[in-house]
């Protein structure tokens, strides 16, 4: 059933009729929009599911949901059989599939719930994530070119996000260099990988290489790859660098800032040239990629400083992107914590977990200083550790909170649960969550021997952003 067709209206509006209440009978709820994404009809069960007091018809699918795929299929004319959706704070189990008018337009699109039930997603959800597992583990190497996340998959609706969601797509329509910015753990990875698959590149690979993680010494090997024989200890056969393997796709440099400037010559030429050469080879390959870098360094900064290239900094930045810190949209705390308990509950086989009203206002106190991943670890472990709950309330998070600021004399000091709350003047926000970061990097410091991967690993941050935080605020190893 690729696409439905009607000879007459008459037909039609008979077809429809009967398909509509089919649909009705065979599926838990049914939805339909014109070819603006406009809502034409929803089921009463659907309006009872999504908690809708007045009809949602006349408004955009988008509005009421916003991460249909009824959208997609008006544009694309391609059907969507049996796929996940998150809706209402769970996954269900859609299909939607295009109607064509007599000239083969796509003129609206029709959308079923096969299943809204929880008790029988799950398993299906089990099985889904196991076999994802599997096929990231056995097929580990081509995973890396291939790109994960979809746009609709990143939660949350402030309007800063929904700002960014829209410079993505903005720029996924045009083959430009594209620069995301933001602290660490915003979602520049996710973002990457999003604009990937709604660009026409989609179907060639998503290369990432992470810069920062690569030593200095190797990068260009990993970058460019290696000639046949290049040199003693090279592989006979030569290896591809990421540059030909990402070809016809998008190459993800991220960390950019760590970039050694020899090869940010070398990169400047490959945007200006479309060429380059493998390590010990004469030969020009030409190139064809789309460049998207990202950074939590403020490479204006560096550019500044001398540390990174003018000229490169401005061909990257084609379309710059930043990416807001969680705490400067609290708002999309609510949205992202439940995407996240239920993906951890799932994952790891847990009952099902809700987050109590009073757990929400604590993780909207926080700084988040590693954004969305620390949210991420607080709240696995939050479902780890209270394994038999179902509802994940303010104690079980605070107690998680390594640090609470509790004002002490004129300074901060950052206290456990049993120590005593002595009440004081306290210091300026930006000076209590200073404190906090530099005693938190201590600690994590000295816990893992002076180990900054491992530090940072605990700290929720990149090996990157603690460099950068050490040499902010000028913290000497103990
Ligand atoms: N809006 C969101 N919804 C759901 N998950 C998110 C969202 N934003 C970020 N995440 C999750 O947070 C984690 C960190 O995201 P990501 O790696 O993309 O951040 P980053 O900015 O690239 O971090 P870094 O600069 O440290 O490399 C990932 O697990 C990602 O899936």
């Amino acid at each position: 059933m690729q696409n439905i067709r009607f000879d007459t209206h008459a037909m039609r509006a008979k077809v429809l009729s009967f398909l509509q209440t089919s649909f009705d009978t065979f599926y838990e709820h049914t939805i339909a929009v014109d070819q603006k994404g406009i809502l034409t009809w929803i089921s009463q069960s659907y309006c009872d599911f999504l908690h809708l007091e007045t009809s949602p018809i006349g408004q955009h699918i988008t509005d009421v949901i916003p991460n249909s795929y009824l959208p997609q299929v008006i544009a694309t004319g391609k059907p969507v059989f049996l796929d996940l959706l998150y809706v209402r704070h769970q996954w269900v189990l859609v299909s939607v599939i295009p109607l064509h008018n007599d000239l083969g337009q796509v003129e609206g699109a029709f959308g079923f719930v096969a299943t809204d039930r929880p008790s029988s997603m799950k398993p299906l959800l089990a099985k889904y994530n196991r076999l994802q597992s599997e096929v990231r583990n056995a097929n580990h190497y081509q995973k890396e070119r291939t790109s994960r996340y979809q746009l609709s998959q990143i939660a949350g609706q402030s309007e800063a996000l929904k700002q960014v969601k829209h410079q993505v797509r903005q720029a996924a329509r045009f083959d430009i260099s594209v620069l995301l910015t933001g602290e660490t753990g915003t979602g520049k990875e996710l973002f990457a990988h999003a604009l990937h698959n709604l660009s026409d590149r989609s179907e060639s690979p998503f290369v990432s290489i992470n810069v920062a993680a690569i030593p200095d010494t190797l990068i260009e090997a990993e970058f460019f790859g290696v000639a046949p024989g290049a040199f003693t200890g090279a592989k006979k056969e030569g290896r591809a660098g990421k540059l030909e393997l990402a070809q016809d796709g998008t190459l993800f440099l991220d960390e950019i800032g760590d970039m050694p400037l020899v090869l940010q010559s070398k990169l400047l030429r490959v945007l200006q040239e479309k060429e380059f050469e493998k390590i010990g080879s004469n030969t020009i390959q030409k190139t064809n990629v789309r460049i998207v870098a990202a950074t939590s360094r403020n490479l204006l900064k560096m550019v500044e400083d001398g540390e990174f290239r003018a000229d490169l900094y401005y061909r990257l930045s084609g379309m710059p992107i930043h990416l807001p810190a969680l705490r400067e949209r609290p708002e999309d705390i609510e949205f992202i914590a439940e995407r996240i308990l239920d993906e951890c509950c799932i994952r790891l086989n847990l009952s099902t977990k809700e987050l109590a009203t009073d757990a929400l206002e604590r993780l909207k106190l926080h700084h988040w200083p590693g954004n969305v991943r620390e949210l991420y670890n607080l709240l696995e472990r939050a479902c780890i550790l209270n394994e038999s709950q179902t509802l994940i309330c303010a104690e079980h998070i605070e107690a998680l909170m390594e640090f609470r600021l509790t004002p002490v004399s004129s300074s901060v000091s950052f206290c456990t649960q049993s120590e005593t709350t002595e009440i004081h003047p306290p210091l300026s926000l930006k000076e209590q969550v200073k404190t906090a970061e530099i005693q938190a990097i201590r600690k994590a410091l000295s816990r893992n021997r002076g180990k900054r991967v491992l530090a940072a690993k605990q700290l929720g941050i990149s090996r990157a952003a603690l460099y950068n935080k050490i040499a902010q605020f000028n913290i000497q190893d103990s």
